[in-house]
């Protein structure tokens, strides 16, 4: 397992070790030991959450608030997405700075969103199931949210406007000015 620092800080792109043979591949999708040896994040995950969309779908940007906060470990397990993290914390060095990364079946990449971060992604082939993990329980009552096409994020989610498919909750989302995190 090998991690990538993002430009965001305490956000890692995951690359797993495959073992190649005549049978086929064999990699370690989790593990929690080299997890935060490597990344000196807490890697005690305890919901996993699957989710499939079609061409189009773009669900985002989400996170959990307070004592609620959710980290997540995403990838992609069909298909293709476009992943996007920003950081919404208001006292780090990359506040209001977004990072996105292609995440497939075939790259095997995970990407990890730290706690007080909003996440979404895009999906861009005609189905994707997406899988993550997450390191504090859903609790409804903390969502909170920022508008996917927020002016002052200019996020790129590699999709037009026209072929976008949103939830009502995330079309009507507040702005990043209005600090709904
Ligand atoms: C996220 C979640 C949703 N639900 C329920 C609530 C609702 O009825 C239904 C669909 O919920 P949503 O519309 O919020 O699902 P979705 O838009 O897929 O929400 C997810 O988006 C991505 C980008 C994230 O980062 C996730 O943390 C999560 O917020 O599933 C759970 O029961 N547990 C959960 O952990």
């Amino acid at each position: 397992m090998k991690i990538k620092q993002t430009p965001l800080k305490d956000c890692y792109i995951i690359e797993p070790t495959i073992f190649e043979d005549d049978r086929g591949y064999f990699f370690e999708k989790f593990n929690e030991k080299k997890f935060e040896e490597l990344t000196g994040m807490n890697g005690h995950f305890v919901q996993d959450n699957i989710s499939k969309s079609s061409y189009g779908v773009l669900r985002g940007l989400h996170l959990q608030k307070g004592e609620h906060a959710q980290a997540k470990l995403v990838s992609c397990l069909e298909g293709k997405v476009w992943d996007v993290a920003v950081d919404l914390r208001e006292d780090s060095s990359t506040f209001g700075k977004w990072f996105g990364v292609e995440l497939t079946p075939e790259n095997k990449l995970q990407l990890y969103v730290p706690r007080g971060f909003g996440h979404g992604f895009s999906v861009i082939s005609e189905t994707a199931v997406f899988a993550y993990k997450c390191d504090n329980f859903y609790n409804k009552e903390s969502e909170g949210s920022v508008k996917y096409n927020d002016k002052d994020l200019q996020i790129d989610w590699k999709l037009e406007e026209k072929d976008m498919i949103l939830s009502e909750k995330d079309e009507n989302a507040p702005s990043f000015a209005d600090k709904n995190f």
